[in-house]
Protein backbone atom coordinates (compact mmCIF):
# COMPACT_ATOMS: atom_id res chain seq x y z
CA UNK A 1 0.00 0.00 0.00
CA UNK A 2 1.47 3.29 -1.10
CA UNK A 3 1.77 5.87 -2.68
CA UNK A 4 3.12 6.87 -6.56
CA UNK A 5 3.79 9.46 -8.13
CA UNK A 6 5.54 10.62 -11.57
CA UNK A 7 5.92 13.72 -13.80
CA UNK A 8 5.78 14.70 -17.30
CA UNK A 9 6.96 17.93 -19.30
CA UNK A 10 5.45 19.76 -21.43
CA UNK A 11 6.55 19.52 -25.55
CA UNK A 12 6.35 21.66 -28.32
CA UNK A 13 5.11 20.65 -31.23
CA UNK A 14 8.06 20.95 -33.38
CA UNK A 15 9.91 18.23 -31.27
CA UNK A 16 6.85 15.70 -30.94
CA UNK A 17 6.65 15.06 -34.36
CA UNK A 18 10.06 13.82 -34.19
CA UNK A 19 8.81 11.21 -31.63
CA UNK A 20 8.86 7.76 -32.02
CA UNK A 21 6.30 4.87 -30.71
CA UNK A 22 8.01 4.75 -27.24
CA UNK A 23 8.81 8.20 -26.91
CA UNK A 24 4.97 9.30 -27.62
CA UNK A 25 4.10 6.69 -25.06
CA UNK A 26 6.85 8.19 -22.60
CA UNK A 27 5.51 11.79 -22.96
CA UNK A 28 1.92 11.06 -22.89
CA UNK A 29 0.70 7.85 -22.08
CA UNK A 30 -0.44 6.62 -18.58
CA UNK A 31 -0.44 3.47 -17.60
CA UNK A 32 -1.11 1.55 -14.15
CA UNK A 33 -3.21 4.43 -13.00
CA UNK A 34 -5.72 2.08 -11.12
CA UNK A 35 -3.48 -0.40 -8.74
CA UNK A 36 -4.96 -2.66 -5.92
CA UNK A 37 -4.61 -0.93 -2.38
CA UNK A 38 -2.60 2.48 -4.12
CA UNK A 39 -3.08 6.12 -5.03
CA UNK A 40 -0.89 6.66 -7.81
CA UNK A 41 -0.29 9.99 -9.42
CA UNK A 42 1.28 12.04 -12.47
CA UNK A 43 1.43 15.54 -12.73
CA UNK A 44 1.84 17.09 -16.15
CA UNK A 45 3.31 20.13 -17.02
CA UNK A 46 0.23 20.81 -18.70
CA UNK A 47 -1.35 23.14 -16.78
CA UNK A 48 -0.16 21.34 -14.10
CA UNK A 49 -2.52 18.66 -13.77
CA UNK A 50 -2.41 16.09 -11.72
CA UNK A 51 -4.19 12.56 -13.51
CA UNK A 52 -4.32 9.78 -11.04
CA UNK A 53 -6.28 6.69 -9.82
CA UNK A 54 -7.19 5.23 -6.57
CA UNK A 55 -8.07 1.59 -5.62
CA UNK A 56 -8.58 0.88 -1.81
CA UNK A 57 -9.30 -3.13 -1.07
CA UNK A 58 -9.25 -3.69 2.72
CA UNK A 59 -7.91 -0.52 3.75
CA UNK A 60 -7.93 3.48 3.54
CA UNK A 61 -6.43 5.23 1.21
CA UNK A 62 -5.23 8.57 1.93
CA UNK A 63 -4.29 11.75 -0.62
CA UNK A 64 -0.88 12.60 0.55
CA UNK A 65 1.08 15.81 -0.68
CA UNK A 66 3.81 14.56 -3.28
CA UNK A 67 7.16 16.55 -3.24
CA UNK A 68 6.68 18.58 -6.34
CA UNK A 69 3.85 20.19 -4.94
CA UNK A 70 5.88 21.48 -1.42
CA UNK A 71 2.64 21.85 0.31
CA UNK A 72 1.82 20.57 3.55
CA UNK A 73 -1.49 18.54 2.06
CA UNK A 74 -2.61 18.11 -1.53
CA UNK A 75 -5.24 20.52 -2.12
CA UNK A 76 -3.44 23.46 -0.08
CA UNK A 77 -3.48 24.84 -3.50
CA UNK A 78 -5.83 23.09 -5.88
CA UNK A 79 -9.34 21.58 -6.49
CA UNK A 80 -10.00 18.02 -7.18
CA UNK A 81 -12.33 15.81 -9.49
CA UNK A 82 -12.92 12.71 -8.99
CA UNK A 83 -15.16 10.01 -10.50
CA UNK A 84 -15.48 6.29 -9.61
CA UNK A 85 -15.41 3.54 -12.18
CA UNK A 86 -15.59 -0.02 -10.04
CA UNK A 87 -17.36 -0.74 -7.21
CA UNK A 88 -19.20 1.14 -4.56
CA UNK A 89 -16.86 3.26 -2.48
CA UNK A 90 -16.64 6.23 0.09
CA UNK A 91 -14.43 9.77 -0.18
CA UNK A 92 -14.39 11.54 3.33
CA UNK A 93 -13.26 14.67 2.77
CA UNK A 94 -12.32 16.37 6.55
CA UNK A 95 -14.74 13.87 8.22
CA UNK A 96 -17.91 14.26 5.61
CA UNK A 97 -18.27 10.98 3.68
CA UNK A 98 -19.55 11.25 0.15
CA UNK A 99 -21.06 7.69 -1.48
CA UNK A 100 -19.99 7.32 -5.04
CA UNK A 101 -21.51 4.34 -7.38
CA UNK A 102 -20.48 3.71 -10.48
CA UNK A 103 -19.60 6.53 -12.57
CA UNK A 104 -20.74 9.20 -10.07
CA UNK A 105 -18.24 12.00 -9.01
CA UNK A 106 -17.13 14.43 -6.15
CA UNK A 107 -15.70 18.23 -6.69
CA UNK A 108 -13.37 18.57 -3.63
CA UNK A 109 -12.49 22.55 -3.09
CA UNK A 110 -8.98 24.14 -2.43
CA UNK A 111 -8.00 23.97 1.41
CA UNK A 112 -9.49 19.98 2.26
CA UNK A 113 -6.89 18.63 4.32
CA UNK A 114 -7.68 14.74 4.73
CA UNK A 115 -9.18 12.71 1.70
CA UNK A 116 -9.88 9.14 2.65
CA UNK A 117 -10.71 6.47 -0.35
CA UNK A 118 -12.22 3.03 1.05
CA UNK A 119 -14.12 0.69 -1.10
CA UNK A 120 -17.22 -1.08 0.17
CA UNK A 121 -16.51 -4.44 -0.82
CA UNK A 122 -12.65 -5.65 -1.25
CA UNK A 123 -13.93 -8.32 -3.72
CA UNK A 124 -15.39 -5.77 -5.68
CA UNK A 125 -13.10 -2.27 -5.25
CA UNK A 126 -13.40 1.21 -5.97
CA UNK A 127 -11.70 2.54 -8.60
CA UNK A 128 -11.69 6.43 -7.98
CA UNK A 129 -9.98 8.20 -11.57
CA UNK A 130 -9.08 11.85 -10.05
CA UNK A 131 -7.59 15.08 -11.76
CA UNK A 132 -6.42 18.28 -10.17
CA UNK A 133 -6.02 21.50 -11.55
CA UNK A 134 -4.10 24.55 -9.34
CA UNK A 135 -6.72 26.52 -7.86
CA UNK A 136 -7.13 30.11 -5.96
CA UNK A 137 -10.53 30.47 -4.47
CA UNK A 138 -12.62 27.79 -2.33
CA UNK A 139 -15.45 26.37 -3.80
CA UNK A 140 -17.53 24.09 -2.01
CA UNK A 141 -17.71 20.52 -2.01
CA UNK A 142 -20.07 18.65 -4.10
CA UNK A 143 -21.11 15.35 -5.11
CA UNK A 144 -22.39 14.78 -9.11
CA UNK A 145 -24.70 12.07 -9.62
CA UNK A 146 -25.58 10.49 -12.02
CA UNK A 147 -29.03 12.10 -12.65
CA UNK A 148 -27.14 15.32 -11.77
CA UNK A 149 -24.77 15.13 -15.07
CA UNK A 150 -26.26 17.05 -17.91
CA UNK A 151 -26.19 15.16 -20.94
CA UNK A 152 -25.69 15.69 -24.61
CA UNK A 153 -26.22 13.64 -27.02
CA UNK A 154 -23.94 13.15 -29.90
CA UNK A 155 -22.97 12.08 -33.35
CA UNK A 156 -24.19 9.64 -35.55
CA UNK A 157 -24.84 5.39 -36.19
CA UNK A 158 -23.63 5.86 -39.64
CA UNK A 159 -20.34 7.81 -38.75
CA UNK A 160 -19.40 4.68 -36.28
CA UNK A 161 -19.75 7.66 -33.46
CA UNK A 162 -23.07 7.67 -32.00
CA UNK A 163 -22.13 8.62 -27.87
CA UNK A 164 -23.92 10.14 -24.60
CA UNK A 165 -21.80 12.99 -23.14
CA UNK A 166 -22.48 13.22 -19.57
CA UNK A 167 -21.14 16.84 -18.36
CA UNK A 168 -20.26 16.13 -14.94
CA UNK A 169 -18.00 18.59 -13.48
CA UNK A 170 -18.31 22.40 -15.74
CA UNK A 171 -19.64 25.69 -15.07
CA UNK A 172 -23.05 24.73 -16.07
CA UNK A 173 -23.42 22.09 -12.58
CA UNK A 174 -20.94 23.69 -10.08
CA UNK A 175 -18.22 26.40 -9.57
CA UNK A 176 -14.99 25.38 -10.07
CA UNK A 177 -11.46 27.73 -10.64
CA UNK A 178 -9.83 26.01 -13.32
CA UNK A 179 -11.10 22.13 -13.70
CA UNK A 180 -13.85 20.52 -16.37
CA UNK A 181 -14.52 16.99 -16.03
CA UNK A 182 -16.79 14.69 -18.19
CA UNK A 183 -18.15 11.42 -19.22
CA UNK A 184 -18.98 10.12 -22.91
CA UNK A 185 -20.55 6.47 -23.31
CA UNK A 186 -19.90 4.96 -27.14
CA UNK A 187 -23.08 3.08 -28.13
CA UNK A 188 -22.54 -0.53 -29.60
CA UNK A 189 -21.40 -0.48 -32.60
CA UNK A 190 -20.13 3.14 -32.36
CA UNK A 191 -16.42 3.67 -32.12
CA UNK A 192 -15.29 6.98 -32.85
CA UNK A 193 -15.36 9.85 -30.01
CA UNK A 194 -14.37 13.39 -30.52
CA UNK A 195 -14.97 12.86 -34.42
CA UNK A 196 -14.77 15.65 -35.87
CA UNK A 197 -11.85 16.32 -33.68
CA UNK A 198 -11.16 19.68 -32.44
CA UNK A 199 -8.49 21.84 -30.65
CA UNK A 200 -8.53 24.63 -27.72
CA UNK A 201 -5.55 26.05 -27.07
CA UNK A 202 -6.86 27.73 -24.43
CA UNK A 203 -6.97 24.28 -22.40
CA UNK A 204 -4.93 21.39 -22.23
CA UNK A 205 -7.32 17.78 -21.65
CA UNK A 206 -6.81 14.75 -20.44
CA UNK A 207 -8.39 11.31 -21.80
CA UNK A 208 -8.92 8.02 -19.24
CA UNK A 209 -10.48 5.15 -21.50
CA UNK A 210 -12.63 2.37 -19.64
CA UNK A 211 -15.66 -0.37 -20.64
CA UNK A 212 -12.86 -1.23 -23.01
CA UNK A 213 -13.57 -5.12 -23.12
CA UNK A 214 -11.14 -7.80 -22.61
CA UNK A 215 -8.87 -8.11 -25.99
CA UNK A 216 -9.69 -4.89 -27.50
CA UNK A 217 -7.86 -1.43 -27.54
CA UNK A 218 -8.27 1.88 -28.27
CA UNK A 219 -6.21 3.89 -31.29
CA UNK A 220 -5.94 7.12 -29.82
CA UNK A 221 -5.03 9.97 -32.08
CA UNK A 222 -2.78 13.07 -30.93
CA UNK A 223 -1.17 15.81 -32.96
CA UNK A 224 -1.36 19.07 -34.72
CA UNK A 225 -4.20 18.65 -36.94
CA UNK A 226 -2.32 18.32 -40.23
CA UNK A 227 0.36 16.43 -38.43
CA UNK A 228 -1.15 13.26 -36.50
CA UNK A 229 0.21 10.51 -34.60
CA UNK A 230 -1.64 7.49 -32.75
CA UNK A 231 -0.87 5.69 -29.38
CA UNK A 232 -2.73 2.11 -28.86
CA UNK A 233 -3.88 2.43 -25.56
CA UNK A 234 -5.70 -0.12 -23.30
CA UNK A 235 -8.22 -0.10 -20.26
CA UNK A 236 -7.70 1.95 -17.57
CA UNK A 237 -5.15 4.35 -19.91
CA UNK A 238 -4.79 7.99 -19.63
CA UNK A 239 -3.30 10.17 -22.30
CA UNK A 240 -2.17 13.70 -22.13
CA UNK A 241 -3.55 15.74 -25.23
CA UNK A 242 -0.90 19.54 -25.02
CA UNK A 243 -3.09 22.79 -26.18
CA UNK A 244 -1.96 22.23 -29.85
CA UNK A 245 -3.38 18.30 -30.21
CA UNK A 246 -6.50 16.86 -31.26
CA UNK A 247 -7.48 14.45 -29.16
CA UNK A 248 -9.80 11.53 -30.14
CA UNK A 249 -9.80 7.85 -30.83
CA UNK A 250 -11.42 4.77 -32.72
CA UNK A 251 -12.24 1.79 -31.04
CA UNK A 252 -12.36 -1.68 -32.08
CA UNK A 253 -15.41 -1.57 -29.88
CA UNK A 254 -17.43 1.04 -28.01
CA UNK A 255 -16.07 1.82 -24.61
CA UNK A 256 -16.65 4.96 -22.20
CA UNK A 257 -13.98 7.65 -21.97
CA UNK A 258 -13.55 10.47 -18.86
CA UNK A 259 -12.42 14.00 -20.27
CA UNK A 260 -10.59 16.61 -17.90
CA UNK A 261 -9.42 19.90 -18.47
CA UNK A 262 -7.46 22.80 -17.24
CA UNK A 263 -6.44 26.24 -18.23
CA UNK A 264 -7.32 29.66 -19.28
CA UNK A 265 -11.17 29.47 -19.41
CA UNK A 266 -14.22 27.08 -18.60
CA UNK A 267 -15.88 27.56 -21.49
CA UNK A 268 -16.85 24.14 -22.94
CA UNK A 269 -17.91 24.68 -26.12
CA UNK A 270 -14.70 26.91 -27.07
CA UNK A 271 -13.52 24.88 -29.23
CA UNK A 272 -11.57 25.15 -33.26
CA UNK A 273 -13.14 22.26 -35.01
CA UNK A 274 -10.94 20.42 -37.47
CA UNK A 275 -13.20 18.08 -40.29
CA UNK A 276 -12.30 14.72 -40.76
CA UNK A 277 -10.88 15.44 -44.39
CA UNK A 278 -9.09 18.18 -42.79
CA UNK A 279 -6.59 16.05 -41.05
CA UNK A 280 -3.07 14.90 -41.94
O1 LIG B 1 -13.17 19.37 -25.06
C1 LIG B 1 -14.04 18.45 -24.92
C2 LIG B 1 -13.65 17.06 -24.97
O2 LIG B 1 -12.64 16.83 -25.91
C3 LIG B 1 -14.74 15.99 -24.96
O3 LIG B 1 -15.80 16.40 -24.18
C4 LIG B 1 -15.24 15.54 -26.32
C5 LIG B 1 -16.06 14.31 -26.22
O4 LIG B 1 -16.29 13.76 -25.17
C6 LIG B 1 -16.63 13.72 -27.46
O5 LIG B 1 -16.77 14.46 -28.45
O6 LIG B 1 -16.91 12.51 -27.46
ZN1 LIG C 1 -11.32 18.68 -26.17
Amino acid sequence: MGLKYEERYATHPADAKNYDTNRLRDEYLVQNIMEEGNVNLTYSQYDRLIVGGAVPVNETLKLESIDPLKAEYFLERRELGIVNVGGKGTVSVDGEVYELDYKEALYVGKGKKEILFSSENAEAPAHFYMNSAPAHEIFPTVKIGREDAIIIELGEPENSNRRTLNKLIVSDTIKTNQLQMGMTELHPGSVWNTMPAHTHSRRMEAYFYFEVPKGQAICHFMGEPKETRHLWMGNEEAVFSPTWSIHSAAGTSNYTFIWGMGGENLDYGDMDICQPDELR
